[in-house]
């Protein structure tokens, strides 16, 4: 059965305050009391009062009232009616009762119990016979409580019984036997044994006095027999409690069990008259001593609980028992006060809990089967929510997939983007050095240069554009336009479009990657707003989160190194842009310079040819004068002038020159052909046989080389010596950029403007400064444009040639002269006839006045005759010989490996 907390009938949790009810009886005087003549010390006034009286009427009496007062006279059945019936009456609705008689030994409490229990069975079965709509079943169970100890009356052989707190039912007796009343003659019957199972001692008071306190539980089920109606089940307790009787032992005469007996009733009693006490005039705040003994913790919910209680007190009248009566009425007298809060336990039978549950489940299914209720709709209308939700969430992670797909292609794009420039730039790289290695081969053929071959290499393959772009994807579209847009950006490189496209690139592959992680947040999100999915749908969130952090950081990577790249690329895309030399320029130039090489060679060569004679002839005029600026201007900035910028076409050419006797490499310059027809030819050809190239140099040198035309050549040469040396400090701070008009002003000029019968001079000339420039060169061990400084460096390597060119000199001047030239020459030459490297001396005076034409003169002879024109000596052949092989370890010119550098990604 479950047991419900206490309420009302009506099914409410009303409770109902009342006070004890307390009534008092008065037994009449026992044979004894009438042997000893006792005296009727207590006279009931009416009902309610009752009042000792005063034989002396010395003072005033005292009366104590209560809720009825049972006179000696009174019978039992009274006594019930008015004391007892009204409470055991509430065990049937539902509210436990108890009722306890209270008082001195033999006062008449068992009397008073028994009738009071008769009575009540009595009313209990009539009820019940009165009540045919309710089933009623009633336990019986029967404790005492003797010395302390609980007893089961029913099954005394159990022993003693532990008290247990139930947080329901309260204090509950462990294993107390119950026993089911049949009817009422069965539950006297068992009321009967219960009596006889308790201690019952002889004192001197009582003849059968009990010795233990004495509880008969009544349990009264209440059920409707008709479930269907609204009638409840109920549950009480009724309690007919037989108290043993507080005792003097001055009066009892006990002594061994009797008197331990009696201190354990009145230590009972005692610990009862202060709960009680205590509980009398609504004083709960205090601590209650119902756990002081037995007795009370099993009264506890009828003394201040939810139990109705009735307590009867017995008083004997005999005046010899006076102070033991006051105290009965003062008990009583405080029990009075003592406030119960009465509930009703409502119990549901499982039979019933059963029946009520499947009606519930019947209900509820019959509302989730009914579409038109409104729990279903709501139901229904959270679950096309819900639905809806996850259709947006799917809606989503298909978005986040497609722009994570988007961010993949751009990627690949990109890196075949970067890939497609790289291998161009291979492509443009492996095809310039296989130009450079053809234009070694083919020197002088200007029908293709490396200009046309670079330009071919960095474009990209060409392709049907408008009509293969509209059939790709919008992706492929995207990155083919690009692709023409980086060939553009090739074949002219602007930075700032390039730049510009980069941006873009870059710009569009954050956005695409924040788009993504904002798709992938905005459904995490939903995943747990809503709480859709299981634990592993959270795993695969977490770790799609995780893989597009990774993708956005592989991208800021990978931007990081692209975008070191283009910088790199920008950075030298702008300075081959602030240089001004494109490659197409730059072989432009350089092809003009290969042609004035040419057509300079060509023009020397065709000396060898006879009508070239005549145009030596035809000028006279020797193209370097004092006035002559402009030709002084050629000579000094003569592509041989190693502190010219021209020197690195020179080293260019050198780098490109062909082998010494393939002279059919010299016949295709148109440049050359013209110069053949202005050419005069004139009978000087023994003079121009010296510098014949194709010849070597043993037979190329005659013995009838005309003095005076050398002497002149040197006197020239020793003018431009001193001039040039003048102006190497001026030439040591030109631009760079004056690359263009030197080569205007290449050696073809000279052939043009100044007598053909100079160009022997000039022949040597260039010869001699070109030694320079090539020893220059490999003293150097590098171009000036690869030193980067190359004024100041050339100015040092000119000074430093010059130096050695003079000690050159000045080393032949022992072994060339006599002892007695060279002191007339010391002397003539004002060399100091003491001191050392007086040959230093003599020589470092030559060519120190070019004014003067006599000084000139004598230099040219003593230079001739120093370095001995009919002689072997190698570095002389080296110095004005005419020798196109290119040294062996020459330094070639790192111009083209600059650019290329500048095209490495
Ligand atoms: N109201 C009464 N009318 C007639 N006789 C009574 C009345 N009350 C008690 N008696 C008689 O008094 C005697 C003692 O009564 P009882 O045993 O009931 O006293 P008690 O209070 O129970 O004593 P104890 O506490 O010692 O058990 C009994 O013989 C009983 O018949």
């Amino acid at each position: 059965m479950h047991r419900n907390p206490p309420c009302t009938p009506g099914g409410s949790s009303k409770v109902r305050e009342e006070k004890i009810g307390v009534t008092v009886r008065m037994r009449p005087l026992n044979p004894k009391e009438q042997a000893m003549y006792d005296l009727i010390a207590w006279e009931c006034l009416d009902g309610n009062t009752i009042v000792f009286k005063n034989p002396n009427q010395e003072r005033p009496p005292t009366p104590y009232t209560f809720d009825k007062v049972f006179a000696p006279t009174c019978s039992a059945h009274k006594v019930y009616d008015e004391g007892a019936k009204d409470v055991a009456l509430s065990a049937l609705s539902g509210i436990n009762a108890t009722i306890f008689a209270y008082g001195q030994t033999s006062s008449g409490k068992t009397f008073t119990m028994r009738g009071i229990t008769e009575n009540a069975i009595r009313d209990i079965y009539e009820y019940i016979q009165n009540t045919p709509e309710r089933a009623f079943i009633l336990r019986i169970s029967a404790l005492e409580i003797y010395n302390e100890t609980v007893i089961d009356l029913l099954n005394r052989e159990s022993g003693a019984l532990r008290l247990l707190d139930d947080p329901e039912k309260g204090t509950v007796v462990e294993k107390l036997n119950e026993k089911v009343a049949k009817d009422g003659q069965h539950l006297r019957h068992l009321i009967g044994i219960c009596e006889a199972q308790r201690q019952i001692g002889e004192t001197a008071l009582n003849d059968k006095s009990s010795r233990s306190h004495q509880i008969i539980r009544l349990t009264v089920e209440s059920s409707p027999i008709d479930s269907s109606g609204h009638l409840k089940s109920y549950v009480a307790s009724l309690n007919f409690v037989d108290l043993a009787g507080s005792e003097r032992i001055s009066q009892t005469h006990t002594c061994g069990a009797r008197l331990k007996e009696g201190n354990h009733i009145n230590r009972s009693l005692l610990t009862l008259t202060t709960v009680i006490r205590k509980l009398s005039g609504g004083k709960r705040s205090g601590h209650i001593p119902y756990r002081d003994s037995k007795l009370t913790r099993i009264l506890q919910s009828s003394l201040g609980g939810n139990a109705r209680t009735a307590i009867i007190c017995t008083i004997s009248p005999a005046l010899s028992h006076v102070e033991q009566t006051r105290n009965t009425l003062t008990f009583a007298t405080s029990a009075k006060e003592v406030i119960n809060n009465a509930r009703v336990n409502m119990v549901v039978p499982d039979k019933t809990l059963v029946r009520q549950l499947q009606k519930e489940v019947a209900r509820l299914e019959g509302e989730l089967q009914s579409p038109d209720r409104s729990s279903s709709s709501c139901l229904k209308s959270l679950l096309a929510e819900r639905e809806l939700q996850i259709k947006l969430m799917i809606s989503s992670l298909q978005n986040f997939k497609h722009l994570s797909k988007a961010c993949e292609i751009q990627d690949m794009q990109m890196e075949r983007d970067i890939e497609d420039l790289r291998r161009q730039r291979d492509l443009a790289q492996s095809q310039l050095k296989l130009e450079r290695r053809t234009n070694k081969v083919q020197k002088g053929s200007n029908d293709y240069g490396p200009s046309a071959q670079v330009v071919r290499c960095l474009s990209f393959p060409e392709e049907n554009e408008s009509t293969s772009i509209g059939k790709l994807t919008p992706v492929r579209r995207a990155a083919v336009g690009r692709q023409v847009m980086l060939k553009n950006l090739l074949i002219s490189p602007d930075p700032s479009i390039l730049a510009s496209e980069i941006q873009k690139l870059e710009h569009r592959q954050l956005q695409l990657c924040e788009n993504a992680n904002q798709a992938l947040e905005v459904l995490h999100k939903d995943f747990a707003t809503h709480k859709f999915g299981n634990q592993e749908t959270a795993e695969t969130m977490s770790k799609l989160l995780s893989e597009i952090k990774d993708l956005v950081l592989a991208t800021s990577t990978a931007e990081e190194i692209v975008t070191a790249d283009k910088v790199n690329l920008m950075e030298k895309i702008t300075q081959l842009d602030c240089q001004g030399n494109t490659i197409a320029s730059l072989e432009r130039k350089l092809e003009n310079v290969q042609k004035s090489i040419d057509k300079l060679v060509s023009a020397f060569s065709t000396e060898e040819a006879p009508e070239s004679k005549a145009h030596l002839k035809r000028k006279k005029i020797l193209p370097f004068t004092l006035s002559n600026s402009p030709n002084m201007q050629h000579i000094i900035r003569a592509p041989c002038s190693p502190l010219s910028s021209s020197c690195k076409a020179m080293e260019h050419e050198i780098e490109n020159r062909v082998p010494p006797k393939n002279n059919n490499a010299f016949s295709g310059s148109d440049a050359s052909e013209s110069l053949h027809k202005d050419t005069s030819r004139n009978d000087e050809q023994s003079c121009n046989s010296i510098l014949t190239r194709g010849g070597s140099p043993s037979t190329g040198r005659s013995k009838s080389v005309n003095v005076k035309k050398i002497q002149k050549m040197f006197k020239n040469a020793a003018e431009e010596n001193i001039r040039s040396f003048r102006v190497l400090e001026l030439e040591a701070n030109k631009s760079v950029n004056e690359e263009t008009d030197i080569v205007d002003r290449s050696p073809l000029s000279w052939h043009i403007m100044g007598d053909p019968s100079d160009q022997m001079y000039m022949e040597v000339e260039l010869r001699r400064l070109t030694w320079l420039e090539q020893h220059l060169a490999e003293l150097g061990n590098a171009s000036p444009a690869l030193l980067g400084d190359e004024p100041a460096s050339s100015v040092s390597a000119s000074i430093k040639a010059l130096k050695q060119e003079r000690e050159h000199l000045g080393k032949r001047v022992s072994y060339k002269l006599s002892a007695e030239e060279r002191e007339l020459l010391y002397a003539k030459w004002e060399v100091p006839p003491v001191g050392k490297q007086r040959r230093l001396q003599l020589v470092n005076k030559l060519w120190t006045d070019p004014y003067n034409m006599q000084h000139v003169q004598e230099s040219a002879d003593i230079v001739a005759k120093l370095i001995d024109f009919c002689g072997s000596d190698e570095n002389s052949k080296d110095m004005f010989e005419l020798n196109f092989a290119s040294p062996s370890n020459k330094k070639t010119w790192g111009g083209w490996n600059f650019i290329s550098n500048l095209l490495n990604l």
